[in-house]
């Protein structure tokens, strides 16, 4: 912001002040004809000045939309109760207005938004604003160019452009604008002439690419609710840049039955870090050979934790797993509790200090949406874990689209876990699954690279399983070598590696990436002890296998005996873990 003050315009300096911003700035304008002008309708007006606002707080900026008011409200009202619930921006968009009403109303608005020194913006109408005398506008591309916008307006109005790529951000940083508003960040029938969203990863590109040049300030835009809004702040912010400044919604406050609250909502959702945060980078651990006795010794730490703790698993997973996944979850120490009922997600949410949520979409249905929707902010809410299992992603359009939907619009979920299929659909790569098995047999650079891209995108832990389980938070990444191939003809195996992550991060989310890694170790080893052969602690016997029907069952043996041995404090069945660090 430029700080000058201004003098106030008043209205034939007005007229002067677009006469010769139309005219091209390197040619002297002649001073202009004396506009017509109407017999006033109502009283005179004070004269309109810009005001020299404050730099602008865009923590929480309303856009309006009078067509989206519930029924018997007014704008006035709406914007008074939002104001009182924490708004700290106001722009008046209002589409379908003519100039003369869109200016009465303006005025309306402005004396209220005055009265709580709230900033009152015009969107596109430079006239408008000018007439109203408010504090500036917000123009988007099609609309006046920014250096006559600021010509008319003067130094010390508030202008905001419009950012829906990343051209349109390096010619915003090339203006003095104030502020850009970066959307849509996800799709909205808000505004259906808009761009293609850009995703909170877009957000953070956009934001990254001016970090150098001008950082700034910014404000996403587009799809945000009070459901949406803390995954979509987490997920846009760069790790070496600056974030966005605040939020702009239009729906969540004007549609609203109680403006003050739905604000005051979203500002605090906003403003605070998700309980499911993760730590940045540099607070944690190191993943790299010399660390991996103290690797090791964390990821027995984390199985006792299980076993002493018992978390919840709350699974909403597929009829032909359940079996399997309740067992595995018993074997490890968890509570396994199968429930695909929505009005129960928000107790299980709320349980009991450890528990955690499963969702497995082995057997979905679009109609499942609504149950995934209530688990994810339940649990998001309760800072409790999401592990994400989308089985067969890449099988069929509705697939994919319940995967969009998911990880775009539903929330956070900090861990997805899938097959190569599933993870190449989860990073937007085309992949035709048959059934739900993996099809592909890409090198393993390549999936390196693209476990880490959409852990990266999704600022979570995603976890490719295959010969090699590939690990990632963006950051550090882990191979692990561990496993048998038996563990493919067991149905649910797979599947049921959910529940032993979501009960590891249950009881230890200072570390994701470390709580994943303890329950694969502990899965994956127990499943090579089952086809060794390990002395049971209970009879004394040592029996291997080799065949499918009698793995499973020594599997479960095997899984229940590592974890016991955790329970003991015992790391030698750490001596078999086979890693390595990226
Ligand atoms: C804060 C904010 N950001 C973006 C927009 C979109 O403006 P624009 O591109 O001009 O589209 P319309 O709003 O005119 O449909 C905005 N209004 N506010
Ligand atoms: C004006 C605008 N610009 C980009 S998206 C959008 C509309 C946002 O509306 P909502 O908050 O209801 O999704």
């Amino acid at each position: 912001m430029e700080s000058e003050p201004v003098s106030p315009i008043s209205e034939p300096d007005m007229a002067t002040s677009i006469a010769m911003a139309m005219a091209p700035s390197s040619v002297p304008s002649t001073p202009p004809p004396q506009p017509h002008r109407q017999p006033p309708s109502s009283p005179p007006l004070p004269t309109p000045t810009i005001l020299n606002s404050p730099p602008i707080d865009l923590s929480l900026y309303l856009v309006t939309s009078s067509s989206l008011l519930p029924p018997g409200r007014t704008l006035e009202a709406t914007v008074e109760a939002a104001i009182k619930g924490g708004v700290t921006v106001v722009q008046l968009r209002e589409k379908a207005l003519d100039t003369r009403p869109f200016i009465d109303l303006a005025r309306r608005i402005h004396a209220i938004t005055k009265s709580y020194d709230v900033p009152l913006l015009i969107n596109d109408r430079v006239d408008v604003a000018l007439a109203v005398g408010c504090e500036g506008v917000h123009i988007g591309w099609d609309d006046m160019d920014y250096e006559t916008a600021r010509r008319l307006l003067g130094p010390t109005a508030i202008i905001g452009l419009s950012v829906s790529s990343l051209e349109q951000a390096s010619l915003a940083a090339a203006t003095t604008c104030d502020y850009i508003g970066v959307g849509p960040v996800l799709p909205t029938p808000t505004k259906p002439d808009a761009s293609s969203p850009l995703f909170p990863s877009g957000v953070r590109d956009i934001l990254a690419s001016i970090s150098n040049t001008r950082p700034l300030p910014a404000v996403a835009i587009g799809g945000i609710s009070a459901t949406n809004v803390q995954s979509i702040v987490y997920k846009s912010r760069p790790h070496a840049a600056t974030p966005i400044s605040g939020i702009a919604v239009v729906s969540a406050i004007i549609a609203s039955d109680d403006p003050e609250s739905a604000s005051s909502d979203l500002l605090t959702r906003s403003r605070n870090p998700p309980p499911w945060a993760h730590p940045p980078p540099s607070q944690t651990r190191i993943f790299t050979d010399f660390y991996l006795p103290l690797i090791l010794s964390h990821a027995v730490t984390t199985i006792r934790t299980i076993k002493e703790h018992k978390p919840l698993v709350h699974h909403i997973t597929n009829a032909v797993v359940k079996p399997i996944s309740a067992n595995v979850t018993l074997a490890v120490g968890g509570s396994p509790i199968m429930s695909d009922v929505i009005d129960e997600v928000a107790s299980l949410a709320n349980i009991s200090p450890y528990s955690g949520c499963l969702i497995n979409m082995g057997t979905s249905t679009p109609a499942d949406k609504a149950l995934y929707a209530a688990a994810i902010s339940e649990n998001n809410q309760a800072g409790k874990p999401v592990v994400f299992d989308p089985v067969g992603a890449g099988a069929t359009g509705m697939r994919r689209d319940i995967v969009t939907w998911m990880l775009r619009e539903a929330g956070y979920v900090d861990v997805i876990k899938g097959n190569e299929g599933e993870i190449r659909t989860v990073a937007g790569q085309g992949v035709q699954m048959k059934g739900v098995d993996s099809t592909e047999a890409g090198n393993l650079e390549e999936m390196v690279a693209v476990v880490q891209e959409v852990a990266n995108r999704e600022r979570n832990i995603v976890i490719l399983t295959g010969p090699v389980d590939i690990l990632s938070d963006g950051t550090r990444t882990v191979l692990v070598r561990n496993g048998h191939p038996l563990q493919g003809l067991i149905t649910g195996a797979g599947c049921a590696l959910g529940s032993v992550l979501c009960a590891a991060l249950a009881v230890s989310r200072e570390d994701k990436l470390s709580s994943c890694l303890a329950g694969i170790l502990a899965y994956n080893i127990a499943a090579e002890r089952a086809v060794a052969g390990s002395r049971s602690t209970i009879t004394g016997d040592v029996k291997g296998t080799r065949r499918p029907g009698s793995f499973a069952a020594a599997f479960l043996d095997e899984l229940y005996e590592v974890t016991e041995m955790c329970l003991r404090g015992e790391e030698t069945w750490t001596g078999a873990v086979n890693l390595e660090f990226r």
